[in-house]
């Protein structure tokens, strides 16, 4: 796949929302092509806000847009982006092929155009010859592959990556985020991933997003977050203070 997609900027304008007690407040901004990391204590919100980007939560009040595109109330299905979970992203009755092509069309009547996105995605992530596995034939690593071919073929301008890689060692994880940063590279699409690893932010040459209960506590390049220099909650979250 080489066509480029090309990010979309995503901006949350004083957007608040609540689970009872626990109220929320996100300003913020990720240029377009952008990769953000989006780090913090369990139970901060990163979940959360990625639920409101992608439309699965409303904020109570605020405006969110992706884009030019103002998608405070827009439904899921009609905003310009792709999420990944850390796990039950697939179907388990539909084989890779199908799974993939999912993400072009719902009710799986595709095009020769169609048929073609879903080949190169596979074989962009690596899993040409396994077109007809089922998901319980596939490793973790190879089902977020899936994932991720899916989230390709719907060409979204932005992609939402909770915590997708959670799951899987080291060693894959670090091979993932190398996919997702050759896809980048050659998509520009805005990625914002959630991870509990603020290494990968590095690993990614990502901007830094840190939550604490319920906002943003620190942002900006992950280089200059995570030196010496940058804020002492991040610290404290790192385990890093004297
Ligand atoms: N569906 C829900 N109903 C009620 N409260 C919720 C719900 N989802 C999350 N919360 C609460 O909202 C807060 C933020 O949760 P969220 O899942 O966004 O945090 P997180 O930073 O992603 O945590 P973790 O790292 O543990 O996944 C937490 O206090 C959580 O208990």
């Amino acid at each position: 796949m080489t066509d480029k997609t090309g990010g979309a900027k995503v901006a949350l304008e004083e957007v608040r929302f609540s689970y009872g007690e626990m109220r929320m407040h996100f300003d913020l901004s990720v240029p377009a092509a952008q990769i953000a990391a989006i780090i913090g204590p369990s139970g901060s919100g990163k979940s959360t806000l990625l639920n409101l980007i992608a439309g699965f939560e409303t904020p109570q009040s605020g405006t969110i847009h992706i884009g030019h595109m103002n998608v405070t109330r827009t439904p899921p299905a009609e905003r310009p982006v792709s999420m990944v979970f850390q796990e039950n992203n697939l179907f388990a009755h539909l084989d890779v092929e199908a799974n993939i092509a999912l993400g072009r069309s719902p009710k799986l009547k595709l095009t020769a155009a169609d048929r073609a996105a879903v080949e190169s995605a596979i074989a962009r992530v690596g899993l040409a010859g396994k077109e007809k596995r089922k998901p319980q034939a596939l490793s973790g690593g190879e089902k977020q592959r899936v994932a991720i071919a899916r989230a390709l073929v719907r060409n979204r301008p932005v992609l939402l990556l909770d915590e997708a890689f959670a799951s899987l060692g080291p060693a894959l994880r670090i091979q993932m985020l190398d996919l997702i940063k050759a896809l980048h590279a050659e998509t520009a699409m805005t990625v914002l991933m959630v991870t509990h690893h603020p290494e990968d932010a590095l690993h990614l040459d990502a901007a830094l997003i840190f939550l604490e209960n319920g906002v943003v506590a620190a942002s900006g390049s992950a280089s200059d977050l995570l030196s010496d220099k940058g804020p002492e909650a991040l610290k404290r979250y790192m385990g890093t203070t004297a």
